[in-house]
């Protein structure tokens, strides 16, 4: 049975789904990160929200790892390149929290408009400061929205309503998308230039990293108000410092920060400042969602090989799992057999269906056939790493699509780049679902992959096969299944052969082989 370790804060549905579906389950949260590099070795699924740190140092102590997934929108604690090349997949649930996060951006545009929480304090404090604290309208005003992907057409939305204009800078914002929110696109120094408040609602990466610091602060409009419910690091806090105390920018409302938890953060105590302890997403309906929705992906995962929401493999739902398991399991033979057969000689590879293969999602049946031809290069080689290891090595990965059904109801064929040319293997299944190889570099045979098994290319002649069973034979190699095949249609040309047999045959048996007259090639595969 699966194990997951749930290890920040989340609703106690999350573990009920967990146990319901065919998990083990344990919930740990508040753990140092030298205490979860010492369990996390004990399990197959880790399930966090922002507080834990899966950093490369926890995923190399994750030896039984096969999937992370984030209650949450945010993976920036998680770090994904290293979860690829380990084979992990990443899951986050994209929707759960986003109108939740939407709502706290408008109540904090709110607060900083009015500003409620010092006018709070101020009262209770028995003050009744009426004059000090002169607040400004959002009607008519323009609000800037950096990042325009879900949670931004939220609040656009919820903006459009307060009859505020909107503008947006997001270069991945269509203009057709942005007449359809009834939102103006503009350019990041527009922006600046033009918002009363500005919003930030992009992830965090290398891209929008310090996207306001103290140059783009400089170009903002004075007295503009900001608020951030997307990732500290987007705002250069020192820069917002002394910008809140020169005056320029009137307000801040910040529910992130760079250092979190941010007990202590240089811009506490400035005036204008209003913050809140992350809580974007901190309603009771929005962990609900999220805690539920993580639960069912990773499980689905786990239990049946179903992914949805990942971030570093194509979606596969858990209704196609089972249709798509034996060509998973007949690309993976394909690939194996190539990698094995033209080793590193790989320079690219084409994936092609046709007949009923081409009415599936052809992205997992190519992510299976690059992690059997990787396995020549790496032993932790899986479906999730392959693609990554693949573009690292440079390897030209193209998949084609066949309408047509050929001689069979349904073909996969791998078709592999060397500098000698292109060489193809190709395969089917049978009625039963049993995935069987067709061909092999033009030679029709019928074979399974699986166990072990010898392939040679010798020339066609009489007395060739006798030979061959009588070393093998002296070597106390027992076969299994022969498939034999012309490569030339006439007599006297090149045949290849294919035995399964029943054990490994050792290195002086594949010499004593090659010594057969007219063997041209010899090599012992390995299918798991
Ligand atoms: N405070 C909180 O508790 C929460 C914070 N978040 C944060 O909000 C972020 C946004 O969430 P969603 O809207 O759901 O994500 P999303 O992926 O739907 O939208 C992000 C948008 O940012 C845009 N973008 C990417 N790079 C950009 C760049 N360099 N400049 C301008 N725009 C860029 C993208 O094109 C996309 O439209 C999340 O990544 C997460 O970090 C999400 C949920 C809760
Ligand atoms: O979903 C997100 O991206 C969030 O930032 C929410 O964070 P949290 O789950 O509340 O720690």
């Amino acid at each position: 049975m699966p194990k997951v370790l749930i290890s920040d804060k989340m609703n106690p549905k999350a573990a009920d789904i967990f146990r319901d579906n065919g998990c083990e389950v344990d919930v740990i949260t508040g753990q140092t990160p030298e205490e979860l590099k010492e369990i996390i070795g004990n399990y197959d699924g880790l399930a966090v929200r922002s507080a834990t740190k899966v950093t490369p140092e926890i995923l190399e102590a994750a030896t039984n790892l096969k999937v992370i997934g984030r209650a949450g929108i945010g993976v920036d604690n998680i770090d994904i390149p290293t979860a690829s090349t380990k084979g992990v997949v990443v899951m986050n649930t994209p929707f759960g929290n986003s109108i939740t996060t939407a709502e706290h951006a408008i109540a904090m545009m709110f607060a900083l408009a009015r500003q409620l929480p010092q006018a709070d304090a101020s009262t209770q404090e028995g003050k009744w400061e009426k004059s000090k604290f002169m607040g400004v309208e959002l009607t008519s005003k323009t609000l800037g929205l950096i990042g325009a992907g879900n949670i931004g057409s939220i609040v656009a939305e919820r903006a459009l309503g307060l009859k505020m204009k909107v503008i947006a800078y997001d270069p991945f914002l269509t203009p057709e998308r942005a007449v359809e929110l009834g939102i103006e696109k503009v350019t990041l120094d527009e922006l600046l230039e033009r918002a009363d408040f500005i919003t930030l609602h992009t992830p965090l990466t290398d891209q929008t990293r310090g996207i306001l610091n103290a140059e783009a602060l400089a170009k903002t409009k004075k007295g503009v108000r900001i608020i951030n419910c997307a990732r500290g690091g987007l705002i250069d806090e020192a820069a917002l410092k002394e910008a809140l105390e020169s005056g320029h920018v009137a307000g801040a409302a910040l529910d992130v920060f760079a250092e979190e938890p941010a007990k202590e953060n240089p811009l506490f105590g400035t005036e204008g400042l209003i913050c809140t302890p992350h809580l974007g997403a901190s309603t009771s309906e929005a962990q609900v969602n999220v805690a539920l929705q993580v639960a069912e992906q990773m499980a689905d995962y786990l239990v049946k090989g179903g992914v949805t929401n990942a971030l570093n493999m194509p979606s596969l739902s858990a209704e196609q799992a089972p249709k798509l398991k034996p060509y998973m399991e007949l690309a993976t033979g394909l690939g194996t057999l190539a990698g094995q057969l033209l080793g590193d000689k790989v320079q690219g590879v084409s994936i092609e269906v046709e007949g009923a293969a081409a009415e599936l999602d052809q992205k997992p049946i190519t992510a299976a056939v690059l992690s059997g031809l990787m396995r020549a290069y790496s032993s932790t080689v899986n479906m999730v790493n392959a693609p990554f290891l693949a573009k690292d090595r440079g390897l030209d990965v193209r998949e084609v699509r066949h309408d047509r059904e050929g001689d069979y109801h349904t073909l996969v064929r791998v078709s592999v780049t060397t500098d000698e040319g292109v060489k193809s293997v190709a395969g089917t299944l049978f009625g039963n679902g049993r995935p069987r190889l067709v061909e092999i570099f033009g030679v029709t045979v019928e074979a399974d992959l699986t166990g072990d098994m010898l392939y040679i290319v010798n020339r066609d002649e009489p007395g060739f096969i006798g030979r061959l069973g009588t070393t093998l034979g002296e070597a106390n190699v027992n076969i299994g299944t022969f498939h034999l095949g012309r490569r030339d249609a006439a007599p006297g040309g090149d045949a290849a052969l294919l035995l399964s047999i029943d054990n490994r045959v050792e290195e002086p048996v594949l010499w004593n082989v090659c010594q057969i007259p007219g063997v041209k090639e010899v090599k012992a595969l390995s299918f798991g």
